[in-house]
């Protein structure tokens, strides 16, 4: 990488959407401030979009539909990515850090796949790569996890890291919404994927875990070592459940770093909906909001939360970028390199520790409660609490039960819903927090 002396960053720019669109109006809006803050004039030298024709908005000579030729064309600096999606972008992006091209991208889905090639065709050339912006949108959150807290030991990173989702499932408790009518809503304000089935079947919060893992445990994990379950499931007769228990769903990301009775250490990365109680902090957390909860040995509980998606917050944060970058440049330095020297292992998903909240509508009989006790003791399983009501000749039956392994939770449902005993299991769903 190159130091610039007294010369603008030039910036290519690749997708005017949802995202790009607000970089530009800020860019033109705040460029004064930022070329301040920089030390640098920071310029766009292109925009690549699929078609030039349907943007009268942006200078026409700024304009293409070659991304491929731009990114590596000499007069630009830096490359920040709006596009979206693996192919093509993974091949542009390995092509401009390979050329000496910082990148700053927003793409979440390449990251969680991709960041190990990326990072190191970065260091082959001494280019930079931020991408704060591809988790909980405008909220910081990685430059402290990569640098802030770089001195301490991480051992959880928990939270609300899907907008869209939260938006549904907010919409859904506190007004009684239709899931599909939330869910347009949600894309006609931008918060959406492209193909929103990538947020409500997990794998947007799934690529966002990945990262957050990586960077927490200093740790290479990809999407494919992340348990996903999306909302897709969640019905009203679980937000039903949840509330007579006084507490809501929410859709978590859940990262650890364990050591077991053995002393090895582990990773384990989840995404999936979970029970909270309603005075828990992230039961307060509607619409397109974030938070993230950190726990690490010195620093203790730290909690982060603001906007995670939209144009305007998410742009914010790829300027935070773009000025890191152009600040480098500047000074002739570079940003945080990948961390992944502790390189842990990924435990799965059935040795993770839970919990479980599980509601039956079982027979109103004698002897049906032990049955049912019976069949969590026999795979280990202890039981928290447990309510009854009766209703005509049926019982509905809610059981909470303490921490133990997902997979013997799971066996436990299964042979549940097999018993006689057993009409209908309601809902299952983990839970976390201490009931008040
Ligand atoms: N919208 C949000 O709230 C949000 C938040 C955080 C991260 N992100 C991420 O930011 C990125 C962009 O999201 P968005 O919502 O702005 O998307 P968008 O669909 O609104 O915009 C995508 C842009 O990419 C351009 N494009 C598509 N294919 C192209 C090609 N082959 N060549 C050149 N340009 C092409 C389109 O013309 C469009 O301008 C994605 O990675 C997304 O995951 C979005
Ligand atoms: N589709 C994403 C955008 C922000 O990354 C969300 O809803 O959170
Ligand atoms: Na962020």
């Amino acid at each position: 990488m190159s130091k610039v002396d007294g010369r603008a960053i030039r910036v290519a720019l690749l997708g005017c959407g949802t995202v790009g669109g607000e970089v530009v109006r800020i860019l033109a809006e705040q460029g004064g401030e930022l070329a301040a803050r920089a030390g640098a004039p920071v310029e766009l030298a292109g925009i690549a979009v699929r078609r030039p024709d349907k943007h009268p908005e942006l200078p026409p000579g700024l304009l293409t539909a070659d991304a491929a030729e731009l990114v590596t064309r000499d007069d630009v600096d830096v490359v920040v990515e709006l596009v979206g999606g693996i192919e093509p972008v993974r091949g542009w992006l390995l092509a401009a850090l390979r050329a000496g091209k910082s990148v700053v991208t927003a793409n979440k889905a390449l990251l969680a796949e991709h960041s190990g090639e990326l990072f190191e065709a970065a260091d082959a050339s001494g280019a930079d790569l931020y991408f704060e912006a591809a988790v909980a949108g405008a909220i910081p959150l990685l430059r402290p996890l990569r640098e802030s807290l770089a001195g301490d030991r991480i051992t959880r990173v928990m939270g609300i890291v899907n907008g869209t989702t939260n938006y549904i499932l907010s919409a859904m408790d506190s007004t009684g919404a239709g899931y599909s009518e939330t869910l347009d809503e949600a894309s006609r304000l931008g918060y959406a994927e492209a193909d929103p089935t990538a947020d409500v079947d997990g794998y947007d919060a799934a690529s966002k875990a990945a990262i957050l893992a990586s960077l927490a445990f200093h740790t290479r994990v990809t999407a494919a070592d992340v348990h996903r379950e999306g909302i897709a499931e969640v019905t009203a007769a679980d937000l039903a459940a949840a509330r007579i228990l006084g507490r809501t769903v929410k859709l978590l990301a859940i990262c650890e770093r364990v050591t077991d009775d053995n002393g090895v250490e582990s990773v384990s990365a989840r995404v999936h909906p979970v029970m909270i109680p309603r005075s828990h902090q992230l039961a307060g957390v509607g619409g397109a909001f974030n938070a993230v909860y950190v726990e690490a040995d010195a620093a203790g509980e730290l909690m982060f939360y603001g906007q995670g998606a939209g144009g305007a917050p998410t742009a914010s944060a790829v300027l935070g970028d773009l000025v890191a970058v152009a600040r480098n440049r500047v000074a002739g330095g570079r940003g945080p390199r990948e961390s992944a020297h502790a390189a842990l292992p990924v435990r799965p998903m059935g040795q993770t520790p839970t919990r479980y909240h599980v509601s039956l509508s079982v027979a109103d009989r004698a002897g049906v409660l032990a049955q049912v006790a019976q069949a969590f003791a026999g795979h280990g399983v202890s039981i928290a609490a447990v309510r009854q009501r009766d209703a005509d000749d049926r019982a509905s039956l809610v059981v909470v039960t303490h921490l133990a392994p997902d997979a013997a939770l799971q066996s436990t449902v299964d042979e549940i819903g097999k018993l006689d005993v057993v009409h209908e299991v309601v809902s299952v769903m983990r839970v976390e927090g201490e009931d008040q």
